[in-house]
């Protein structure tokens, strides 16, 4: 049962929200549902986000390692920390929590590429060598989800330029890319390199003051 049917798109169902106590703000909880899959991606929304001013935006892949199991093999988990704070400190924004696991490859894939890492592989040729491509995600259900919310153009924090391209060729305006630049260590610095290497990632110092623990 669907508590707003005005917001049913062809890929995914708007079905209800609750509120999220968080420890930086109180966000808005949106559960929508994809069609194909079945799958539930949710958006953290706080603030009005229907004044037309570009919104902080995060479109944030699930990594269940790193968002929930702390781990340091990649920056997922600190980079939700640092976007839901820069929203809070914003009072405005909206983070999407897409259920692309393991880059789109899944939980079990990406504990094989993990091993095949272990190994020696690179986290692209990691995939490669199980058969899929370096980056298996799709951006469509974006447009759905926030034209839920009225939302037009955004700042997105990513380093990613696939994601600005994606979001660019959906119609919507990135009026600023924000950097998200956090937690590099031991870990995790060959993993990084390797993005921005072969994935184009940009590791740039952020141009403004830095969150804890940012770079
Ligand atoms: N296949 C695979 N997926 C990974 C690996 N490490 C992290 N991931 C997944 O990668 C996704 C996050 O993508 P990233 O490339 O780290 O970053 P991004 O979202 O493209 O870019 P940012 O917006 O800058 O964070 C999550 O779905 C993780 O589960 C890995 O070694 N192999
Ligand atoms: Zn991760």
């Amino acid at each position: 049962m669907q508590d707003n049917a005005a917001a049913s798109s062809n890929l995914v169902d708007y079905v209800t929200s609750c509120t999220l106590p968080t420890p930086w703000a109180q966000f808005t909880l949106h559960a929508f549902v994809e069609h194909a899959t079945g799958k539930e991606h949710l958006a953290m929304t706080l603030g009005d986000l229907s004044t037309g001013e570009p919104p902080l935006m995060r479109i944030h892949s699930e990594c269940l390692t790193g968002d929930v199991m702390f781990s340091q093999r990649c920056d997922c988990g600190a980079q939700l920390e640092g976007a839901l704070k820069k929203i809070a400190a914003e009072g405005r924004g909206i983070l999407l929590y897409l259920r692309q696991e393991g880059r789109g490859i899944g939980l079990v894939n990406k504990i094989r590429a993990y091993r095949l890492q272990e190994a020696g592989a690179d986290t692209v040729e990691a995939n490669l060598q199980l058969g899929f491509h370096a980056d298996a995600r799709n951006y469509e259900l974006v447009r759905p989800m926030l034209q839920h919310f009225g939302i037009e153009a955004v700042r997105l924090m990513t380093n990613n330029p696939r994601k600005i391209d994606a979001l660019t060729r959906l119609g919507f305006d990135v009026a600023e890319r924000v950097p998200l630049l956090v937690n590099r260590n031991a870990f995790n610095n060959g993993y990084l390199n390797t993005k921005q290497a072969k994935l184009g990632h940009m590791m740039t110092p952020a141009a403004e003051p830095v969150l804890d623990g940012e770079l």
